[in-house]
């Protein structure tokens, strides 16, 4: 696959997307936000915690202004027309809607096109750099398997991801214990049928 100079061209409007974080108006807002609900930030218990929630904020956002597809860089070819599947990739991310986590695994498959592959740890990469922002479960698992089916131009994908709510467990609803699912399949895997060998597999590993 000639993808030198696609990938640099990648590489280059990604660093263009990079914005370091504002942590300063991160800061700013924590201490706000300690003083509406009633707190005194200059406590000494709180006084350090603006700057570490910034700090918490730009590891646990770090996916925001980052190209999924620049995590899937490594290609090579290998001799193998069935599916690769890494399952069981834990995963920390957050709900937009009320900015509380949401974690659990993901199980990410996909048949490869031209025996090319890309590494296995690159499969996760993808998971968590799509995890690290403010996201809905639905869209993180339709990001994991578009930049899969785009930079593999894989046969096939399916994604399963399978999380708990906090925003479901410690308030609202109060439902701890509920998890949701989500897939999304892409090429060969929108047939139901072929779909369910991959299912079997995430489930049973054999
Ligand atoms: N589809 C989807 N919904 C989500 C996700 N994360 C959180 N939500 C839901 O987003 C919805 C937001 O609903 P709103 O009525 O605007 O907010 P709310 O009043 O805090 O809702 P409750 O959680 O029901 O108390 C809730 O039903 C959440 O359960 C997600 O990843 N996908
Ligand atoms: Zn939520």
């Amino acid at each position: 696959m000639a993808t030198s100079r696609v990938d640099s061209e990648r590489v280059r409007a990604s660093r263009e997307m990079d914005k370091p974080m504002d942590t300063a108006r991160i800061e700013q807002a924590i201490r706000m936000i300690l003083e509406a609900i009633g707190e005194d930030p200059d406590r000494e218990g709180l006084v350090d915690t603006p700057a570490r929630v910034a700090r918490m904020y730009e590891e646990i956002f770090a996916g925001l202004h980052r190209d999924p597809q620049e995590e899937l860089s490594a290609r090579f070819h290998v001799e193998h027309g069935e599916v690769v599947l890494v399952r069981d990739i834990p995963f920390y991310s957050m709900c937009e809607h009320h900015l509380l986590p949401f974690f659990g695994t993901a199980h990410v498959a996909y048949l490869p096109h031209g025996n090319v592959v890309t590494g296995l740890s690159k499969l996760a990469r993808l998971v968590d750099v799509v995890a690290k922002k403010p996201q809905v479960q639905e869209r993180m698992t339709n990001e994991i398997a578009d930049a899969l089916a785009d930079a593999l131009e894989a046969e096939g994908v399916l994604v399963v991801v399978d999380a708990e709510h906090l925003c479901m467990s410690m308030r609202g609803i109060r439902k701890p214990g509920s998890r949701t699912t989500t897939i999304a399949a892409r090429g060969k895997y929108e047939d139901a049928r072929l779909r369910q060998e991959i299912l079997q597999l995430i489930r049973f590993g054999t």
